[in-house]
């Protein structure tokens, strides 16, 4: 059973019911690594609104998106095509398309002329005219709302609820639309909407347009349908956040497999500033959060794959 987390309990520690929901969150992060969140400071109108803009966006015509395709970039800002990205080296390129943005670093940051792939500038396409406003505004709510997420979860495993607070000031986050048309009639069985993988980073906060598809692998085998109304969001966690922790909060391997309806979902992946030491705690060893970032990246993004 995936834990069902009321957020307002959650983030309020004077509540009643707060220690109860610690310990659901506790065994969400730890044994199953996925969580379901209600009640939380985001919207469902908010979600709509957010799905809606990447709809318009999907439906563009492909010389429209071609002007934001992030294959001509050397970074994972803007459209990615069908087939654009591979999770799973035993599977076929995903079919699904997605848009990426990220942390815009301000216009002095020193950051800049470094030109760091995961500090990439944003590519935004011209249509719709309101999507810029829609995705930026929706970005700023997920983040926030990821952090206090990230404090009691911290509480939770038994870390000082301020653990993750400075290491989020320039956040790797990446914002993405997902969308997954209707399963092709041409796809075999290592076709996916998203083949199976673990996320890479800390936390993922995923929206849906509450299209069921989502499915999180058992430890024992088999698969647990996940679904979340607009307004209710899937929490999940990434590789960086299971070592990090020593193994106290776990990424669980997850997949899409598609089917009859098309699917959108924006997750948020939450990942901390890119010189933060994600090393286990109290190891000693140095793990820089951005090499990470940058070796995932290169290994599923087909545009930006090592190559030989
Ligand atoms: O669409 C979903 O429900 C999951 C998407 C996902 O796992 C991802 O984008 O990493
Ligand atoms: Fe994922």
């Amino acid at each position: 059973m995936i834990p069902r987390i009321d957020a307002a309990v959650a983030l309020d520690p004077t509540h009643p019911e707060h220690d109860k929901t610690l310990q659901a969150i506790h065994t969400g992060a730890s044994d199953i690594g996925f969580l379901t969140v209600h009640n939380g400071p985001i919207s469902a109108h908010d979600v709509s609104t957010v799905i809606d803009a990447y709809h318009r966006f999907f439906l563009l015509p492909p010389e429209a998106k071609e002007q934001v395709n992030m294959a001509t970039t050397k970074s994972n800002r803007g459209w990615g095509g069908p087939q654009s990205e591979q999770v799973d080296p035993d599977a076929n390129p995903d079919y699904k398309q997605v848009f990426d943005c990220g942390f815009q670093l301000n216009a002095e940051d020193p950051l800049r002329a470094e030109n760091l792939s995961y500090y990439a500038p944003n590519l935004w396409p011209k249509d719709p005219a309101d999507f810029f406003p829609i995705i930026r505004d929706y970005y700023d709510k997920a983040c926030a709302f990821s952090l206090d997420l990230l404090k009691v979860i911290a509480t939770a495993i038994g870390e000082d609820a301020s653990f993750f607070d400075d290491k989020f000031t320039r956040p790797m986050a990446l914002l993405r639309g997902n969308y997954y048309p209707k399963r092709p009639s041409w796809a075999t069985a290592k076709d996916f909407g998203i083949a199976t993988h673990t996320d890479y980073g800390c936390l993922t906060l995923l929206a849906t347009d509450g299209t069921p598809g989502l499915e999180v692998r058992k430890r024992g085998g088999g698969w647990i349908p996940v679904t979340a109304p607009k307004g209710e969001f899937v929490i999940n966690f990434g590789e960086m956040i299971e070592f990090w922790t020593q193994g106290r909060v776990k990424a669980t391997p997850h997949r899409v497999v598609g089917g009859k309806d098309e699917r959108l979902s924006v997750p948020l992946f939450f990942n901390p500033n890119h010189d933060t030491n994600v090393a286990p705690v109290g190891s000693g060893e140095v793990i820089r959060a951005g090499d990470h970032m940058e070796k995932r990246f290169s290994e599923t993004y087909v545009h930006l794959k090592s190559k030989g």
